[in-house]
């Protein structure tokens, strides 16, 4: 076998190989069982490329290294993976040819027994100068695993230097993981979406996947206890808290209730992965793991048909997941040892999971915007319906006002009016010829008032009937109003007596007042065809404004009466 030269300067770019590597699937060979099949030429290269895929028992890997440098020299090997459940390794002592054993590391043991304080598993040689050492490792893990029977080769220096870069960037890493969990919290206390929360949790249960994962959760926090369940347990943490973001945010129950079904099941099988990891039973951890990574595409397809639905945002969710799902896929193909380890996609997975958080949340910061907007234009739209309806209102109150107002207007009318003759009545007349004196008396006008009373009203009554009174009263009604002019004043006193002020002279008035009770007396009315006439006797007075117009009626009722004792039907002229 061929020995790997190491020098002063080992930067981790050279591996220990898997030139030759034997697999022990019974997990049973002793040490002296595998020095004598090395010895018999049955240690291999491995066949496939850098993982051994997922396989039961331990493989052996034979190295020999020589160092070149002429001074002692302290190299590290590094285990090229973050975790496996042990590494053993032992150097032929060459006094007497026998392996002995050197360095028995073990995921079980507490942290403080490793030689090196990494969280990848590191084993320090001593080696003097130019000194030559054949070394056996053994990989194993407790049942089924992937194993990578490769170490990088350090010097001490580099090693340590190579950890501070690493740190930074798996501070990076958290840090972002921290700062969007912090940040998705604070937004959804203020913008009381339930996505947010889901967010907040997802992000932080990124920080504990990759810390359990990458191997710090043993490095820092159970340094004591760590068992591999707990690598399965933060996964399955992970994926439950993926999904429930994920149908939280692509509202798949609501739009894609038959997708949503399959993202049930997912659940349901991510349950499953937590329950066999609490428990510790590995075979249906190791299956509801490949089942969970092998449905991950789903999310693609859910994201995709609610971006089909018009959500833009579910969109960008895809974009996000399908980093997510590049980065499992590499490293699905690294464990099962389709493609060969490398920095790339050992650390692709991870810095995936970062790219595909900060996607989506750009994503929500879509969404966010989204919501803003319908927010304003509902408040847009529920602005102009308040003021539509505002407007609608005070149309009605207008209108309802304008009706009211007719209304009051024809009640005030319909109260100065005679019911059956449509003239002023009492109250009306007295408030209209105090109105039209006052006139008068500013145009220094001279006024006349007129008593008017129907002569011999209770016969037509008697003889003819109530309703022939009626309609003599109206016809006597329409009569003077033929006669009156607009300046007039005209009303019933009450009964069948009657009142007309008129903005004339005593002689002219007179001169109407006989033209009245001739008009009256020569008026043939006809109620059930049988006719009658009327006369009337009026009482006349020039009104003396100072004295008002109670004193006129009482002046031109005297006059009314002497004319209805001088005979009726005429005019008589009172004096105050
Ligand atoms: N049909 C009718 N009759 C009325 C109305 N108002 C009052 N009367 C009647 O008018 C009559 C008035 O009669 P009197 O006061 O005795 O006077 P008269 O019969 O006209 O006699 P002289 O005035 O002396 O000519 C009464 O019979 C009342 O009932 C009315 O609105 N309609």
């Amino acid at each position: 076998q061929n020995a790997i030269e190491v020098g002063g300067n080992e930067q981790g770019l050279k591996r220990t190989g898997q030139q030759a590597v034997y697999h022990d699937a019974t997990n049973a060979l002793s040490l002296v069982e595998v020095a004598q099949l090395l010895n018999e030429g049955q240690f291999k290269p491995l066949s496939s490329a850098g993982s051994t895929g997922l396989k039961k028992g331990a493989f052996w890997s034979s190295i020999v290294i020589t160092n070149t440098f002429s001074i002692p020299n302290d190299i590290f090997l590094e285990y090229i993976d973050h975790q496996i459940i042990h590494i053993d390794l032992y150097i032929k002592d060459k006094l007497s040819g026998k392996y002995q054993l050197v360095h028995q590391l073990s995921l079980t043991k507490p942290f403080i027994h490793r030689p090196v304080r990494s969280h990848r598993f590191t084993l320090p040689l001593n080696f003097s100068a130019n000194e030559t050492q054949e070394i056996l490792v053994r990989f194993g893990s407790d049942e089924a695993g992937f194993t990578y029977p490769s170490m990088r080769i350090w010097t001490a220096d580099n090693f340590y230097e190579a950890q501070t870069g690493e740190a930074s960037f798996i501070s990076f890493l958290f840090g972002s993981f921290f700062l969007m969990s912090l940040f998705a919290l604070v937004a959804g206390v203020v913008t009381r979406q339930e996505v947010f929360y889901y967010y907040s949790i997802y992000a932080f249960s990124k920080i504990t996947c990759w810390a359990t994962i990458l191997g710090f959760t043993h490095q820092y926090i159970l340094r004591e206890n760590f068992h591999w369940s707990l690598m399965s347990t933060s996964g399955a943490i992970t994926i439950i808290c993926g999904l429930l973001f994920s149908r939280a945010f692509l509202k798949s129950k609501q739009f894609t209730p038959k997708l949503d079904k399959v993202l049930l099941l997912m659940l349901a099988n991510a349950l499953l992965l937590l329950i066999s990891a609490l428990f510790q039973i590995k075979v249906i951890a190791i299956i509801t793991i490949t089942v969970a990574l092998l449905l991950y595409p789903v999310l693609i397809g859910v994201g995709f048909a609610r971006w089909r639905q018009g959500s833009k945002e579910a969109g960008i969710y895809s974009i996000a997941w399908s980093f997510l799902v590049i980065g499992l896929i590499i490293q699905a193909l690294r464990d099962l040892g389709v493609v060969e380890h490398n920095f790339i996609n050992y650390y692709w997975p991870p810095a995936a999971s970062l790219l595909e958080m900060l996607t989506i949340m750009f994503a929500m910061s879509m969404m966010v915007n989204r919501l803003r907007k319908e927010k304003n234009a509902a408040k847009a739209s529920y602005q102009a319906h308040l003021e539509q309806s505002k407007a609608l209102l005070e149309m009605e109150v207008k209108a309802r006002t304008m009706e009211l107002e007719q209304a009051k207007s024809i009640a005030e009318q319909e109260a100065r009016k005679d019911p059956l003759t449509g003239i002023h009545n009492r109250r009306s007349f007295f408030e209209r010829a105090e109105e039209r004196l006052k006139l008068a008396q500013r145009s220094q006008q001279r006024c006349c008032l007129f008593v008017i009373d129907l002569d011999h009203f209770k016969q037509i009554n008697d003889s003819m009937g109530h309703g022939a009174g009626d309609q003599a009263l109206c016809t006597f009604t329409e009569i003077v109003n033929r006669r009156v002019r607009e300046t007039d004043v005209f009303g019933r006193l009450g009964g069948e007596e009657f009142a007309l002020l008129v903005t004339e002279g005593l002689s002219t008035a007179k001169l109407v007042g006989e033209r009245l009770v001739s008009d009256i007396a020569s008026e043939k009315i006809t109620v059930n065809d049988t006719s009658f006439s009327i006369s009337a006797s009026i009482g006349l007075v020039e009104v003396n404004i100072e004295y008002g117009i109670e004193l006129a009626i009482k002046t031109a009722d005297e006059a009314m009466y002497m004319a209805k004792r001088s005979g009726r039907n005429r005019v008589m002229i009172g004096q105050y």
